[in-house]
């Protein structure tokens, strides 16, 4: 099974070069930069050719169909499998684990020849109470535990709180911290006071990794995300991420562009590979499809990999089973067969 679209190109050669991984085989993780307005003020953004830019992913047959599985099982690797709700539970955070560490029916595996692979989702995202139950369920798996923090999804509360939240989520044993900005410090231009809040919560993630999600729902305009993007990875962070599914716009594919011209323009500067979280509203298959087409075409392929690349969403799991079923027989499934997703 391979991954072949039409056209790809590779993110530009840094100026600044750094190893791209550790001796121990982990990715470098950004160390970030003093806050540089450079980098992006005075930076425009078109949003008419972002748009046209994005509705062509979505209608171009760019996955040949004899591909789109092995698409579709790369995008199950990528996802953040989420639950985020009010009425969480240790038992629905149990069976969310137990589907995480095995998200794909035996016959769908055995039928693609891919019995042996060892295929889990890229991680469970939970809130910080629920970060115990998550590391229990999961011990022995491989599959990192993500916790939001920060006073998720507003992140209106003093930043000692939301320090001290990162630092509880992490104390239970979360590897990755979703933090959200302070949407104001964006609309109102203030970006040294965005730098200072996540360079602060950088510090207390100490060895987890740190996604900044942008809420770009809030933030108006694309100049907007683009210096918010900018700005997040100087104050170094692992991952941006669009959305935390609860503003009235998450994920779309012109800003998930923009984010990533941001991230590949961070990249030829410093050298530093920092990831990417679409997140919010994917339920589709095809979505999953179209955003790894954009990664591979602005990015190249090391953004196929859940090191670099993330799916935040609580139901696109169950889609994307429904399709590859369809896939080895022809046939679709009822979509309560594949509901834990
Ligand atoms: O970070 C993940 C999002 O909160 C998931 O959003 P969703 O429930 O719309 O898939």
């Amino acid at each position: 099974m391979t991954l072949e679209t039409t056209s790809e190109s590779d993110i530009a050669t840094p100026s600044h070069p750094v190893p791209v991984r550790t001796e121990d085989g982990h990715p470098v993780r950004n160390a970030g930069l003093p806050l540089d307005l450079g980098m992006f003020e005075g930076h425009a953004v078109n949003r008419s050719a972002a748009e046209r830019r994005a509705a062509t992913l979505g209608t171009r047959r760019s996955v040949k169909k004899l591909h789109q599985a092995a698409w579709l099982v790369n995008a199950i690797r990528c996802i953040d499998l989420t639950t985020l709700a009010g009425d969480d539970t240790e038992g629905r955070v149990k069976r969310l684990c137990a589907k995480a560490r095995n998200p794909l029916a035996g016959h769908i595996k055995e039928e693609l020849g891919i019995s042996d692979m060892p295929l889990t989702t890229g991680a469970v995202c939970v809130y910080p109470t629920m970060v115990a139950h998550a590391v229990r369920a999961l011990e022995g798996s491989g599959v990192p535990v993500a916790s939001v923090a920060t006073g998720f999804p507003t992140g209106l509360m003093p930043l000692k709180l939301r320090l001290e939240e990162i630092k509880y989520a992490v104390d239970e044993g979360a590897d990755e911290i979703d933090i959200v900005i302070t949407r104001e410090h964006v609309l109102r231009q203030d970006w040294q006071a965005l730098y200072d809040e996540v360079a602060a919560m950088r510090e207390a993630c100490g060895d987890a990794h740190l996604k900044a999600i942008l809420a770009t729902g809030d933030l108006q305009t694309l100049r907007n995300v683009y210096g918010a993007s900018m700005v997040a990875m100087q104050a170094g962070a692992d991952f941006i991420k669009t959305s935390t599914g609860k503003e009235g716009v998450n994920a779309t594919l012109p800003v998930s562009l923009v984010m990533l011209r941001a991230l590949r323009d961070y990249g030829a500067a410093t050298g530093y590979r920092i990831g990417f979280k679409p997140a919010g509203g994917m339920k589709a298959a095809k979505e999953a499809l179209a955003w790894q087409i954009l990664m591979k075409e602005e990015l190249g392929r090391p953004w196929l990999s859940p090191d670099l690349f993330r799916f935040g969403a609580s139901s696109m799991l169950g889609d994307i089973e429904r399709q590859l079923e369809h896939h080895v027989t022809g046939r679709y499934a009822a979509a309560h067969r594949h509901a834990m997703s």
